[in-house]
């Protein structure tokens, strides 16, 4: 039998198919489905645990299962796959279910103001320091659960095998997390390099709670967490590794931020940069605009292709490395790795 290929309208039917996955799984989140299959469970019991009759349960459970959610260990029997055991279930240090609820939320009210949108002629960007209270909630819940499951791995993996230059473990290092949220990366790096010192910059509700998970852990010696508005203010000190991710969308001037933050580096100093940018390339377009384009249509800031490298050298740092990081939250970002030669 000869297999026909596509229609090329399907791309555009998986679309709207798409929103019955979403839904399917956002309830599935919403109702702890992945933590009761955490042991194999037949649909009645399934029903019977989350109080639900039992009718439509199965064609639910099926389509998770086609999307990799859940295992089949009989036609009645299902069981969390690896993948949700991971990221889906409560008990798991990867777990990212408030993360992933609340990306289906907010990309979905972004959805309902698009065509709207569309007819402002200026975009203002709110202002960035009335987001603070929300960044403040993001840092507690999906902030701190991308950073845990996510960027924290890709953090040990840039550093690792990524980056060209290897900085030895027992470097006395003093470091700056610009925007650190939760406080995951800084308190990352200070377990990896044993003699270092850091400062976790922040909005002030923000650091309180990076703060609090600093004391935590007991490194409350080793990093500094300062607050602020990086619109207006900077950190105090002079560093040799600057780690800047997915800040500069929320910065009114993003280049007066590079500028500040490059004079903060010693000599021979490194600043990583990691964002989102958009470029010419349409497979690039296609990963990154549906989670960006909400921001810019709102007159948050997008670099474009080459725009950060420019300003880094601009700034009297030597761009050492770029490389395409696509184990980041939610899209691919561009690393760029500047050495200040001054
Ligand atoms: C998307 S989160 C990224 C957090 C972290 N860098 C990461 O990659 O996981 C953006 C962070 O930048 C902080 N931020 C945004 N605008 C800021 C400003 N004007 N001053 C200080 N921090 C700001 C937010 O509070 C938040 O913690």
């Amino acid at each position: 039998m000869t297999q026909l290929d596509y229609h090329e309208l399907q791309t555009f039917w998986d679309l709207a198919g798409s929103q019955v996955k979403m839904k399917a799984l956002e309830v599935a989140l919403s109702r702890s489905l992945f933590d009761v299959l955490l042991e194999p469970c037949s649909i009645e019991e399934i029903a019977h645990k989350l109080a639900m009759p039992s009718t439509n349960i199965k064609g639910w459970l099926d389509l998770l299962w086609s999307m990799g959610c859940i295992d089949k260990v009989t036609d009645n029997q299902y069981v969390a796959s690896a993948l949700a055991k991971r990221y889906m279930t409560s008990t798991s240090s990867m777990d990212c279910s408030q993360a992933l609820q609340f990306r289906f939320q907010t990309l979905r009210r972004f959805t309902e103001q698009f065509e709207a949108l569309l007819y402002v002629s200026k975009n203002n960007t709110a202002l960035s320091s009335a987001m603070a209270p929300l960044w403040a909630k993001a840092a507690k819940a999906q902030i701190f659960q991308e950073q845990r499951a996510v960027t924290v791995p890709a953090l040990d993996r840039i550093l690792g095998r990524v980056l060209n230059v290897t900085i030895a473990e027992e470097t006395p290092l003093h470091f700056l997390d610009l925007g650190g949220g939760h406080g995951l990366v800084a308190l990352s790096l200070a377990r990896r390099f044993p003699n270092s010192t850091g400062v976790l910059f922040d909005f002030p509700e923000t650091a309180n709670i990076a703060y609090q998970n600093v004391m935590a852990e007991g490194l409350e010696h080793r990093i500094d967490v300062q607050s602020g508005d990086l619109n207006t203010q900077s950190p105090t000190g002079r560093f040799d590794l600057i780690w800047c991710s997915s800040v500069l969308h929320f910065i009114e001037d993003a280049n007066g931020a590079i500028k500040r933050i490059s004079a903060l580096l010693k000599p021979n100093g490194f600043l990583l940069i990691l964002h989102a940018e958009q470029t010419a390339e349409k497979k690039q377009c296609e990963g990154v605009l549906p989670f960006y384009l909400p921001m810019v249509m709102k007159g948050n800031y997008l670099p474009k292709q080459g725009e950060i490298a420019a300003l880094l050298d601009q700034n009297g740092l030597e761009v050492i490395q770029t490389e395409d990081v696509i184990d980041f939250p939610m899209a691919p970002v561009r690393l760029y790795c500047g050495r200040k030669t001054l």
